[in-house]
Formats: C-alpha cells, structure tokens, sequence
C-alpha cells in the first residue's frame, strides 16, 4: 500500500496481510425494539431501555448457555455481543474497532478545508483517497456520523447480525396497503450503513457491475461520460480480482485496492444450481463479463475470507496521510449556501452534542447515500419548492429532489426442502469452534459465507418488453433459506413479524433446504421520499410504491416458475428437493401453488435487497426530474456535488455497492478535472 511516511513523503509499504486477526462471535437475535421510529432519539432511548433491562438476562444467559447451540466457547462470546449496549456511549467491545484520529500535530479539525466529503461511506471513502493522493495537496475534511467498522464487521457470516447493531440507520418504508404483510407494522425496513466505509460496512459483499445497455442508456438519456466503456476504466481502476478463472481478462482490474474473490468455501448446492441453470439454457459465466448473460459463483469484496468494506480498501491504507481529515460520529446537519451568489461555503454538524461549522475553499460534496443526500439537500434549502415552503425550510433552488426512488424488491420464498442432512448452512453447523479457529487461521470455511448465498443468475421473462438481451430478474442461490437460524438474526434483520415469520418458515427450522431468492432488476414501479419535518434528527417519509406497475407482478410470478424448472432438474435430483408451499397468514384462501398464492405470498413475504436510487437524479438539464448534471454538480448551486448512489438515474442489473465505488472514482476524477489548474 502507498502510505505517507512519518515525514509526510510518500512511502510504499509491501504488505499483502493487512487483514486482521482476532475473535469470532456468532449472532444471537438482539432483542427488538418494540416500536418503529421515525427518529434516531427515539431509537436510542429504545436501545437504552433494552441495555437496561438487559444486565441480569445477560448473567442469566452467561450461566445457563443457550439450549441451541452446541458449543459454550462461541455461545458464551455471542451472548456478550448480542446484549452489549447498542447506543454512543463507549461499549466494551470499542477495542475491536478500527481508528482513525487526526494526524499528528492536529488537535481539533481545521476552519477550513479545500474539499469537505459528507459521508465516509462506500462512494466517500474512494474520494477522499482519491482527492488527498496528488500533490499540491488538498486538504480534505471527512464528516462520518457513523463509527469505525470493527472485528465483527470482518466476519462475513456475522452479517445478519450487525445489520442489527449501531451500525446502521433503522428507517423503515412509510406503509403501502398490500405490501410487505409479514413485515413487522406490515412496513418494509430499509437499514443503511452507519459506519465509516457506510454500507459497505454491512453489505452481503455481492460485487456486481450492471450490464452494459444498463450503462448505455443511462449515457443516452443525455447523461455525458457515463457510457459502460467510460464506467469500465473505474471498475477497474479500483478492483484486484483474486477470481483465478477470470483475473487476467481484459475487464477485471489487477492493481485497484478493492479485493474481489469467490467464497471460498461451497456447498454442494451452488454446484447444482450451476448445472441446473445449464440445463435450462444459462451458461456458467462471469456474470461481471460485458458479453456474457448465465450464472455464476458470488464474487465478493473479500480479502481472504474478510470483508473487503471501502474503508478498508481506500481509507485505512491512507490514515497517515497528513491531507485527509476523519471525523467519525459527526453528523452533517445542514450544508450553507450564500442565498445571493447561490455559492456552498460551509457545512453545519453535530459532533459531541455541539454544533459546529466547517468552511470549506473549493467544494463540499455529498456522498451520505440515497436517503440522507436528498434529505441534507432539502434541509439546506435545495428541492421542490411546495415541499420546502411547507414545512417553513426557505427554498434557494427549486429541484425534484427525491422526487424519483427506485429499489430492488425481492422475494425468498421459493423454497425446496431437501430429503437430506447436511446440505444447508444450518446455523449449528456454522457456528463451531473448529470453524471459527479455521477462519482465524487461513480466512476460510463456513464463516467466509455471505449468508449463505453462493451464486448468482441472469435471466429475461418473457413479460419483458426489453428488445436487447438485458435481463430482468436475478436469483440469488442459497445454501438454504432464510430459515437458516431458525427465526434469529436472519428474520431480523428485515424485521419480519415473528409470528408471520414463524406460521410461514417454522416447519423448516432445523431442515435441510435450497432456495434461490428472485430480485426484479428493472422495475416499473418507482417510489419518492419527502422530508418527515426541518429536524435533521428525523427520518425522512420513504415511499417505495412497489408492485404499483401491473409488469413488476408478472415478471416475479414468473421468475417463480423458473425456480421451479431449476429445484427440478436432474441436477438437484440427488437431494431429493420438494417444493415448500408455506403458509402464509394472508394467502389462507387460495390454492397452494396457484399464481394467486404466489401473489399473495410475494406481497407478504416481500423485502428489498436495499438499493435506493435515484432521488438525486443524475440528468442533462432537460430532464425535470435532475437533480445533479453529469458532472455530478446540484442544478443551480455552485461548489457542490453529490457522489453516491443516489445519483444513479435508472434501475441496472447491478446491486449498487460496486456502482458506489465507480461512481465514487469518476467522481473524483471529475472534481479534481476542475481544480487542475488551482494551486492554494
Ligand atoms: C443490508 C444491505 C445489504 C446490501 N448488500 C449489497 C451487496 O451484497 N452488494 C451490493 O452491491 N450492494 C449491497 N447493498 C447496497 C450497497 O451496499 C449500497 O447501495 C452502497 O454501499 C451505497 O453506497 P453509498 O456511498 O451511496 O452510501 P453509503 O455507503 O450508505 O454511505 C453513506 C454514508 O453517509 C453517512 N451519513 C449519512 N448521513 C450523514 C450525515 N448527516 N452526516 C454525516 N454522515 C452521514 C452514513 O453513515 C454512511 O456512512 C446492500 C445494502 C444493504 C443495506
């Protein structure tokens, strides 16, 4: 890695192990939080009130070890992480974390930087590597509100289990009727990451880059430099494939800092949904290959069974860099624009429970993802103008901020029970002391798997109005189903109703199965989401609208069929597999397996795969729905651009992590275009 030495000179430093060793813990379901909040106070007096109750159950617990697992060294960690305090204050387990102070010889922040970054997540961590790397140097102030990522974060197979802890921001989707039955309040929850390295920090790791005509057309719609020829040179740019079969070709990158490689551990399962998609028509490719549509083996942001997050990748390399100043929990608050010259010149946050103010010279830049940009955009006076007035906010630019929100939903529930044992990713057999040893020791086993999915296919309905081969379903192979931890983490971390939950998946608790979750990649339906109040404290209102396009049903009801001829095949034959038709509460009147039962189980079992887009639409000045230009520059505003994946315009056969950190480069690369000739 390319550091700064302690003489502020460039250094390079040969260190190809720079991931970290420790301990292993696995995840016991947190208890919840009753209500459903709309603001992050009220979610900290819940965890309060859980931390506080929960002393003695922890002692009790500590004592009388869980009756499920069958190991006392992992079950006696993971009742110490599942109750430790969820709130700011120092928790015990602060020395598993990661740091990030100001450099020597700093004790607070500076008045003023050259390029102020809102958001250290995926796409903010890449720029401000790339903004602080040059010389003359700029200084660059990060403004996290999140925390260093931690030990647990490491561990792929603890993913559910995180998605439960400070490390995200718990919004949940306003309720639509008909949508989203077996959630709890029936409202679909859209966790982001709250962490430096953002989402990332939480992600299932999946690496996907979209099609090319997904990219193509985005560039068609007027949206200049965004071609998949001109977003390739950035995939490539950041990544290091360690993909054996697929490293040395000409559109994977070799010498990026983002590690992708395949999981290296696998069930026979995945081997059989290959061969099953074969046997069906879909080759096994690349699907990450601009020439090929099939299935494939996950490919990962991990570095030797670690979690590759982008602070790892892009921040923790550089945190000697004497340019690039990290705040973590700090929150942005509001961003300050001269109301006459309609300039950005400072950014308002909390940080310790004070307010402060940080002048910035050149631009500040949003990179806080798609619900808090828009959100900190309209809360300094930049969205639509009824909107703003409404809620008493002076409106300085008028833009249909959030007005366009698409998201992936999908749906888990075509489940094949399997007349075997052994053959899923049980919870007990996950969780052992042998596996957690061997994790330690080489980053390999059953805890380097991203919740149990090992592949991922590429397939067109016939409902798709598409003329080019561009598909728009993917399936998400699993070695099991959701019922992995029999109701736990897993269940929770989409805040599924336990007892929906347990009416629909209870039969399958502790059973072998396979399942292949449907994510609908081009959908119709297209949602928005609109400030709640002016407190910057509150979440924003969300509306998905899903399934409100008639297309979005069809292309799901049969993508369901095709999952069907897949679990049938003779490739899956050895197991025995029979179609699992749960009993879903709401769908009690119609025929098990008929399209008016799998409609119905959709709408309940309904979660997303968590990639809102668009709500700061990117978009040539004909478009009246942008919100930034193709150079990612706010219409209307000078000094300020949003770079995350709330710029994204369209849907793509693409989960948005990869996208982030594209967008992430060509970010940079435009902003620094812009100073090239500036020397301060
Ligand atoms: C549970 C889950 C699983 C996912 N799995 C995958 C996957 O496997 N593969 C994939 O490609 N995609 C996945 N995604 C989606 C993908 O990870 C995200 O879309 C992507 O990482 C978003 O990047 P971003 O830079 O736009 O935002 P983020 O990475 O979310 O970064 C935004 C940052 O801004 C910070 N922030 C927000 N508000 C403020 C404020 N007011 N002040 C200061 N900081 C602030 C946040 O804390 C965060 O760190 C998943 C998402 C979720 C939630």
């Amino acid at each position: 890695y390319k550091i700064y030495d302690e003489d502020d000179e460039f250094a390079t430093v040969e260190d190809d192990t720079d991931y970290r060793g420790g301990r292993i813990l696995w995840p016991y379901p947190l208890k919840q939080n009753n209500t459903d909040s709309t603001r992050d106070s009220d979610t900290f007096r819940d965890i309060e009130e859980m931390v506080r109750g929960a002393v003695s159950e922890r002692q009790r617990r500590f004592l009388h070890l869980s009756p499920r697992s069958k190991n006392m060294v992992v079950d006696t960690m993971m009742q110490f992480v599942s109750q430790h305090p969820q709130n700011n204050a120092k928790d015990p387990l602060d020395f598993l974390r990661d740091t990030y102070p100001l450099p020597k010889g700093y004790s607070s922040p500076l008045d003023e930087y050259d390029y102020v970054i809102v958001g250290g997540g995926t796409a903010g961590s890449v720029l401000a590597a790339r903004l602080t790397e040059d010389k003359p140097k700029a200084m660059v102030l990060v403004i996290e509100a999140g925390r260093p990522e931690s030990l647990l974060t490491d561990v792929p197979a603890l993913l559910s289990v995180v998605q439960l802890d400070d490390f995200v921001w718990p919004y949940t989707m306003e309720h639509q009727p008909g949508v989203c039955l077996a959630s709890r309040d029936q409202r679909c929850y859209w966790p982001r990451g709250k962490a430096l390295g953002g989402t990332s920090v939480i992600n299932y790791m999946l690496y996907t880059r979209g099609r090319p005509q997904d990219w193509d057309r985005i560039a068609a719609d007027g949206n200049y430099g965004w071609n998949y020829d001109e977003v390739l040179k950035y995939y490539i740019k950041s990544e290091k494939s360690e993909i054996k079969k697929y490293k040395n070709l000409p559109y994977r990158g070799r010498d990026g800092e983002l590690t992708v490689e395949n999981i290296s551990f696998k069930t026979g399962l995945v081997e059989a949904f290959l061969a099953a998609g074969r046997e069906n028509g879909h080759p096994t490719v690349d699907y990450n290959a601009p020439d090929q549509v099939g299935f494939g083996y996950v490919q990962a942001t991990q570095i030797k069974g670690h979690r590759m997050s982008a602070a790892k990748a892009f921040l923790h390399p550089h945190k000697r860099r004497r340019n690039l100043h990290i705040l973590t929990d700090a929150r942005a608050t509001k961003v300050i624009i001269d109301p006459q010259s309609k300039r950005a010149y400072a950014v308002e946050y909390v940080k310790d429970g004070v307010k402060r103010t940080v002048r910035c010279r050149r631009e500040i830049i949003l990179s806080a993802g798609p619900i808090a940009s828009p959100q900190l955009l309209m809360l300094s006076g930049i969205g639509p103008e009824e909107h703003l007035k409404s809620l008493g906010i002076p409106v300085l630019v008028n833009l249909q901020v959030g007005r366009v929100l698409y998201d992936h939903i999908a749906f888990p529930g075509v489940i094949f029970k399997l007349n075997t044992t052994n053959a899923s990713l049980l919870e007990p057999k996950v969780a052992t002391f042998a596996n957690l040893i061997q994790w330690l020791q080489f980053g390999e086993g059953l805890l380097t798997t991203a919740g149990g999915i090992e592949g991922i296919g590429y397939l067109k309905t016939s409902v798709s109005q598409d003329p080019e081969n561009v598909p728009d379903i993917e399936l998400i192979s699993m070695a099991g189903s959701l019922n992995l931890d029999s109701g736990g983490a897993v269940r929770e971390s989409w805040r599924l109703s336990k007892p929906i939950f347990d009416a629909i998946y209870g039969p399958l608790y502790g059973k072998d199965t396979w399942s292949a979750v449907i994510m609908l990649t081009q959908p119709k339906s297209k949602g928005y989401l609109e400030l709640r109040d002016s407190n910057p404290f509150s979440h924003p209102k969300l509306y998905g609208n899903y399934l409100t396009e008639p297309q979005d049903m069809a292309a799901m009801l049969e993508a369901i069929k095709h999952v069907i001829r897949l679990g049938q095949s003779s490739a899956f034959a050895k197991y025995d597999p029979k179609l699992f038709l749960g009993e879903y509460p709401a769908c009690k009147n119609f025929v098990p397996g008929s399209d008016s039962y799998w409609e119905c189980a959709i709408r309940s079992m309904m979660i997303t795969l968590h990639h809102q887009i668009a709500t700061c639409k990117m978009g040539p000045l004909s478009d009246p729905y942008a919100v930034v230009d193709p150079e990612l520059r706010v219409y209307g505003v000078d000094g300020l651009r949003v770079v995350d994946s709330s710029v994204i315009p369209r849907p793509t056969n693409a989960h948005t992590a990869a996208p982030a950190i594209m967008i992430g480069e060509k970010g940079a690369d435009l902003i620094k275009q812009t100073w090239l000739n500036v020397v301060s």
